[in-house]
């Protein structure tokens, strides 16, 4: 009788796509009505890889080129940054000489950014703040390292609510604290291609340069609030330029991986004005 109870479980619990596991346990018997339901994986994605694939090279390599116009740039913006000291004037987007944010703006036509969450007691969320975001766009990306579904996470897994589960059982730890950060920066440090890195660590700070790299931060949708984002898969195809892999925020976790790299974006599901919070769905059941 046990086994039957426990075969029953596994399959339900299998069912399930993207799941937060402490969030999951405690949360879904209160949530149920916001569960999003898909008919099989290959009907989950609502945007094509090529698609995804576009919207983050649009961005990266205008990102790029604001990063190689800093070089240049770099003594005028610390000259500029002493004179604002001195005037007292705001610095714009976290004192960068070259803003990101303008960057996603002059892109994709919207921008996002981490803010205290609409919701009561739910923390940090993730907001528009600027455009428009057309529904069926990459808004965010879920930054972290990348674990196969047969390595060991259970250290930087306890007490870690930024642990993304996909389907095929690849995990994702976005959290940006503690062991899983020292993880991330050994991993980043580690891969690297001639004089090219492989990821960008600075989803790890207040400022990230890739500024899609926040998806962690989304909140899971309620009654009130219903999701007007949700998760999909995205893994990075073999001509993704090797010079643009540097603003992804994912890494292996092991180097010998003969798959290429796994990505999570999240996908606008309606049009999205600036001011609204973005929420996403934590729990998909793929039937
Ligand atoms: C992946 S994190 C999201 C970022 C989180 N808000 C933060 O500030 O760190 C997931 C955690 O956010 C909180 N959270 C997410 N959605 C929520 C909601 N609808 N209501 C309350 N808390 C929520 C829960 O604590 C959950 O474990």
């Amino acid at each position: 009788m046990f086994r039957a109870a426990l075969k029953r479980f596994q399959s339900k619990w299998k069912s399930y796509r993207h799941r937060f596991v402490p969030w999951v346990v405690l949360n879904l018997s209160k949530n149920e009505k916001t569960l999003r339901q898909v008919r099989g994986r290959s009907k989950d994605k609502l945007l094509s890889d090529e698609e995804v694939s576009g919207s983050l090279l649009k961005l990266f390599r205008v990102l790029r080129r604001s990063h190689g116009a800093d070089h240049g740039q770099q003594l005028r913006a610390v000259q500029s940054h002493f004179l604002r000291q001195v005037t007292g004037d705001e610095e714009q987007c976290g004192g960068n000489p070259v803003c990101a944010h303008d960057a996603m703006l002059q892109s994709l036509g919207f921008c996002i950014d981490r803010k205290p969450s609409t919701l009561h007691f739910a923390g940090t969320g993730v907001f528009v703040t600027r455009g428009f975001v057309p529904k069926g766009a990459t808004v965010a990306m879920y930054p972290g390292t990348v674990y196969q579904a047969y390595e060991p996470i259970l250290l930087q897994s306890i007490g870690n609510p930024f642990v993304f589960r996909c389907i095929d059982g690849v995990l994702l730890d976005g959290n940006d604290k503690g062991i899983s950060k020292m993880v991330f920066k050994s991993c980043s440090g580690r891969d690297r291609i001639g004089p090219f890195m492989m990821s960008d660590t600075s989803w790890l700070t207040a400022t990230p340069q890739n500024p899609l790299a926040v998806g962690q931060y989304v909140n899971n949708c309620s009654n009130d609030w219903p999701a007007n984002v949700c998760y999909q898969e995205y893994d990075v195809p073999d001509k993704f330029p090797i010079e643009l892999r540097q603003c992804l925020p994912n890494i292996n976790y092991s180097l010998d991986i003969q798959r290429p790299l796994r990505c999570v974006v999240l996908v606008s599901l309606r049009d999205i004005k600036a001011g609204e919070e973005l929420f996403s769905n934590y729990f998909t059941i793929v039937r």
